[in-house]
């Protein structure tokens, strides 16, 4: 499908709102998801938005640290695939150009980071990581 650019902050919206959209009724990710977020989706969706702003469209409006809410949940290789996997045909089905396709590079890039560092501290109980 022929796509339009990442360009503005509503163009972020509509990635993160179609992306989220689908996971919450994914079978896989769903539950993992909707157990911890709970009644807090439009929290989770508006910390989002902000986040691959920061990103695709250099507007630091996020200053949070994305690993650590990821430490304790049940994922692995698997989880972070299905993850990739949902976001890239997102963005596909959505947009073209150049940030889409960063958007999808720098999500792969994330997601690697985020197994490898799971993996690390999973084998090496006890360390904090603050
Ligand atoms: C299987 C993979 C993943 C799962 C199940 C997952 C799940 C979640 C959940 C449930 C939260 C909300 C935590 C809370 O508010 O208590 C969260 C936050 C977040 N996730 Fe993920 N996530 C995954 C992968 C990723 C990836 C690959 C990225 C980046 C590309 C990402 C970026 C973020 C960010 C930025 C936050 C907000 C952190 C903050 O509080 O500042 N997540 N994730």
């Amino acid at each position: 499908m022929t796509g339009k650019e990442i360009l503005t902050l509503d163009d972020v919206k509509l990635l993160v709102n179609t992306f989220y959209d689908k996971i919450r009724k994914d079978e896989l990710l769903g539950p993992i998801f909707n157990e911890r977020i709970q009644d807090r989706w439009r929290m989770h969706l508006d910390k989002m938005y902000t986040f691959w702003q920061t990103l695709l469209l250099e507007e630091h409006t996020y200053n949070g640290r994305p690993f650590p809410p990821h430490m304790n949940m049940p994922i692995g290789h698997e989880h972070f695939n299905h993850w990739l996997g949902m976001f890239t045909a997102t963005v596909d089905e959505l947009f073209t150009g150049d940030k889409a396709e960063e958007a999808k590079w720098r999500a792969a890039n994330i997601a690697k980071m985020f197994e490898n560092k799971l993996n690390y501290f999973r084998s090496h109980e006890g360390l904090s990581i603050l």
